[in-house]
Formats: C-alpha cells, structure tokens, sequence
C-alpha cells in the first residue's frame, strides 16, 4: 500500500518540487493525499499537480490542514516556523507522522516539536540532501581530527534573495557538527557574523556568515583554518530536487515508525553506511 502524503506549505518552493517529485515518482511507494497552504495562497482550489507543473494529482490545493492530516501516513512540511509551532499538538493528536523541513525555528517552537514527538514520530532537519547530511557526519570527523591543534571553524552559507531565515537551518547543522568534534556546546561558540571593532578572534568560536541574493539554491561552505595551510569542506545545491528527494524518503522511512524525533541521520543511516 501506498504511503499517505499531505504536503504543507504546497504553494511554496519547495511544496511544487515535492508534489512534482511525488507525481513524477522519483520515489516509489507514495501517493499525494492532501496539498495544504495559507487560504491565500495563489490557485487555492486548483487541481496542485498542475499548480506544481506536472500531471494533474487528483488534490486541490486547501488550506484546512484538518479535511487530509488525520486521514494521512505522513505530513511533509515546508511551511514556516510559526505553522509548525502551531500545528504541533493537533498533528500529534492525530499520530500523523510528520517530516520537518522548515528551518528557523527558535527554541520555544523546536520544544513544540519534541513535545509532538512523545505522541507521533516527527523527522526534524535543516536539510534533507544526501549530501549535506553526509558532509556533516565528514565535519564532524574533520573537526575530532583538527581538535585543540588550533584550526579556526567558520561557515559560509549562500542562498537566495527570497530566504527569510539566518543563519540557514543547514549552517546550524554543520556548526553543530564542527561544534560536536570539538566537544563545544554550539550556544556557546556561536557568533552570527562580525561588525565593527570585534578585536582578534578568541580561539573557541565558530563564525557564520549569511550571503544572500538572486537564485542561488544553497551553498554551503565550512572552513578550517589552520596557520599555514586552510581546509574548506563544501557543498553546493543545484537543484531543490535532493532536498524533495531526501524528505520523500524520510516520509517513506518514518511511516508507521514508533513516537521519537529522528534526524536524517536516523533515516539514513542505511543509505550513508554510517
Ligand atoms: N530542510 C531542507 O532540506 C530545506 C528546508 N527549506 C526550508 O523550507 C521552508 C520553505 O522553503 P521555501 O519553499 O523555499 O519557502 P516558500 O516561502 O516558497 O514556501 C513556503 C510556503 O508555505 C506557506 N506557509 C507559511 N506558513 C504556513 C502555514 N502555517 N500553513 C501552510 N502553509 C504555510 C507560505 O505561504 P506565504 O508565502 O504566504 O508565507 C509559502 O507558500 C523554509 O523554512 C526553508 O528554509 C527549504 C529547502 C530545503
Ligand atoms: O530556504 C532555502 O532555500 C533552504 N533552506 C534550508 C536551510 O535553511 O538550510 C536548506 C537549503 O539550504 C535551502
């Protein structure tokens, strides 16, 4: 049997590229069941298949989450951090397992999410690619190798001009895998940027950097700088295709999968060989 999928924040970048790769089956094994976004959203009504670019679906873009999320396997979110705060105790109510992809959550709406997690099983990551989640399993080994011999962490993310959050959702995740092999905690190393008179770096600190503009899908870039010699790890997206990919297997993984907040690297493990 198919696996039940509502996409959420349908009308938005990333909700097109994932009712796309759904109808297109990029992934086998799933069938669109609910395309769910702001009741102003453009071609609210319309059949979302053809809204997304591709064949018709057969689901008309909504936006009660209600009328598909009980009746779903599995809700893909691609919303905004206020929805995914609010919509945490009904999706849990209803046991709907629940792929987070949104990004810029702050502490208070990621407790929401772990409180949903006692009740249903929730994926939670600032990027579902391939890629990006083996690069940070690469950083964090990087960073256990280079620990306390005085190579400065520094992440560089560049994205386009449309993007609300920073630092980006996978920044953090590399910070937090840079910050992990040294044995730092993240929340305290952490400096968004530099302006002004900052004075010398201090050794325990991990810089991000935000570039922003045109339509840059997502770069991201963690240097290692050592004197004498400067280490870059990098990834760059070119299509928004890994990230739909990578959350579509989630949805796929964590269908009928026990209460708990996993991370990609939960649902990957098997296809990293981690
Ligand atoms: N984890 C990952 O791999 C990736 C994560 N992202 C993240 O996903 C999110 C979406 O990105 P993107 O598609 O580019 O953004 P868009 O702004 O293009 O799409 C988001 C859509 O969700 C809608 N929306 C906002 N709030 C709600 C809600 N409560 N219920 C239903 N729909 C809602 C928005 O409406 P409106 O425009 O009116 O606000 C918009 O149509 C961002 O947080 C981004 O950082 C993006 C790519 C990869
Ligand atoms: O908003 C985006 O576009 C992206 N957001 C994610 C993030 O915040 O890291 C993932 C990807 O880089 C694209």
């Amino acid at each position: 049997m198919a696996v039940k999928v509502v996409v959420l924040g349908a009308a938005g970048r990333m909700g097109k590229t994932l009712i796309r790769c759904i109808m297109e089956e990029k992934v086998p094994g799933l069938e669109l069941h609910g395309a769910v976004d702001l009741w102003d959203a453009p071609g609210l009504n319309a059949d979302a298949g053809v809204l997304a670019g591709t064949k018709a679906a057969g689901v008309n873009l909504i936006s009660n989450l209600e009328e598909v999320g009980p009746s779903a396997d599995v809700i893909v979110d691609f919303s905004g951090h206020f929805g995914v705060a609010g919509n945490a105790p009904r999706i849990a109510e209803w046991g709907t397992a629940w792929v987070i992809g949104t990004t810029g959550l702050n502490d208070e709406e990621i407790a929401a999410v772990e409180a949903a997690a006692e009740k249903t099983a929730v994926v939670l990551s600032g990027n579902m690619s391939l890629g990006i989640n083996l690069l940070c399993h690469l950083v964090e080994l990087g960073a256990r190798s280079l620990k306390d011999k005085g190579y400065d962490v520094e992440i560089i993310e560049r994205h386009h001009g449309l993007k609300k959050d920073s630092p980006s959702g996978t920044a953090l995740m590399l910070g937090q895998a840079a910050a992990d092999g040294y044995d730092w905690d993240l929340k305290e190393v952490q400096v968004d940027g530099r302006t002004g008179l900052p004075g010398e770096r201090p050794e325990k600190e991990i810089g991000f950097h935000a570039v922003r503009g045109g339509d840059i899908v997502g770069d991201h870039t963690v240097m290692m700088a050592g004197v004498g010699e400067l280490l870059e790890l990098s990834h760059r997206a070119t299509s928004r295709d890994v990230f739909a990919i990578g959350a579509l297997q989630a949805a796929v993984w964590v269908a009928g999968k026990e209460a708990r907040l996993y991370t990609m690297k939960d649902a990957m493990k098997h296809v990293l060989g981690l």
